[in-house]
């Protein structure tokens, strides 16, 4: 990408963000009206033009029905998709709104009917806009929340959801990029309120962003600190691969999974405490029947399951199996627990209801 962060996006580099993206069957675009994904738009519209045969394109935008301007802009993203001869889809979200955490629920519910949509449509991809100044701002509130390295990682190009990938081809194109852009095509985009709405953590992180850039750490630092981050976590994902191989060989195929994973303890304690957290954190997502474990909590039972191997030790040579759990813990829907010699980790049972 061009250094000259307020230069239009030319046709070629245009080429080089979609390349990866050319044999695809057909793509979404979401599109919100902003101007980073109205730039998204109209670049993937120009780069689809210029071959003969190119992914279809699908536009769609997401009316969460929480702005009473947004079915307008909906209006215009449509508008627009057609001067650029594509079609347009505007989705509902129609649930049960909450009280709190309302930007994680409208995120939550935009991806899955963004996912939902490209299969129907036989799309391969979901095509985002983010930015490298939105790289810059996930990094920052990750950060201020104490994250572990997969977290500081921040988003990934590709990912997948769904069965959709989700690709984010403007990851490391800044904003300001964007709009030059739209600006030489000469077309309009909605300026959205809640992207300055100092009660959410967002806005108030970005209005901080030119102080830091002042010091040095402006987006492109805070991307690139972000990619030598989620370099490092590939490679350690890689070593978690690693063990939990060893691991298994160890067991010779004798050991019982029946309800799930189990480790030999005094092998899983030779282990890193990095990998040691992601192997019993990728178990305890596997089995578990309330979403994802939080970082912190798994921290706190890896201190408890490593103090219960190193005091088992002596007794465990004396008694091998005796069956008797030392430790039993349940997280995230999962049944934690070390006895025998072994950590076990299984499906929670169902909590009893309260009623009763
Ligand atoms: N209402 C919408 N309809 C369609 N696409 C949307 C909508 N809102 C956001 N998007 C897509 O997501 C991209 C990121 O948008 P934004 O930064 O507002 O998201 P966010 O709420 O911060 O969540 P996240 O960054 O995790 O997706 C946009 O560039 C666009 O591609």
């Amino acid at each position: 990408m061009s250094d000259d962060d307020n230069s239009p996006i030319s046709a070629r580099e245009a080429k080089q963000l979609f390349a990866g993206l050319k044999s695809a069957p057909a793509l979404v675009l979401a599109v919100s009206g902003g101007p980073d994904s109205v730039a998204l738009m109209w670049l993937a519209a120009r780069w689809r033009r210029s071959f003969s045969r190119a992914p279809r394109l699908l536009v769609v935008t997401v009316d969460h029905g929480l702005r009473p301007e947004a079915a307008r802009e909906a209006r215009e993203v449509k508008r627009l998709a057609a001067e650029l001869g594509l079609p347009h889809r505007t989705l509902r979200w129609r649930g049960e709104k909450p009280k709190t955490g309302l930007p994680a629920a409208a995120r939550e519910a935009r991806y899955r009917l963004l996912a939902e949509t490209a299969r129907k449509a036989g799309a391969s991809h979901v095509l985002t806009a983010h930015t490298r100044d939105d790289q810059a701002e996930t990094l920052l509130m990750r950060m201020l929340r104490g994250s572990g390295l997969a977290g500081l990682s921040a988003m990934a190009r590709l990912s997948t959801r769904d069965g959709v990938v989700l690709a984010r081809p403007l990851l490391d194109v800044p904003k300001s990029q964007l709009v030059a852009t739209l600006r030489r095509a000469k077309i309009g985009f909605a300026d959205d309120p809640t992207n300055r709405d100092a009660n959410f953590t967002r806005p108030r992180l970005r209005a901080l962003l030119p102080q830091l850039a002042a010091e040095g750490g402006d987006a492109r630092s805070l991307a690139r600190l972000a990619s030598r981050l989620a370099r490092a976590n590939a490679a350690v994902e890689v070593l978690a691969d690693g063990a939990e191989r060893f691991l298994r060989l160890r067991d010779r195929g004798d050991a019982s999974q029946a309800a799930g994973r189990s480790f030999e303890a005094s092998a899983f304690a030779l282990l890193p405490e990095e990998v040691r957290l992601r192997l019993l954190l990728r178990a305890i997502d596997a089995l578990g029947h309330e979403g994802p474990a939080e970082l912190g909590k798994v921290e706190t039972l890896l201190a408890a399951l490593d103090r219960a191997i190193a005091a088992d030790r002596p007794a465990s040579r004396r008694a091998p199996a005796n069956g008797r759990a030392i430790l039993k813990q349940t997280l995230a829907g999962a049944l934690i627990s070390l006895a025998g010699g072994r950590i076990h980790i299984a499906p929670a049972p169902a909590r009893r209801s309260k009623g009763r």
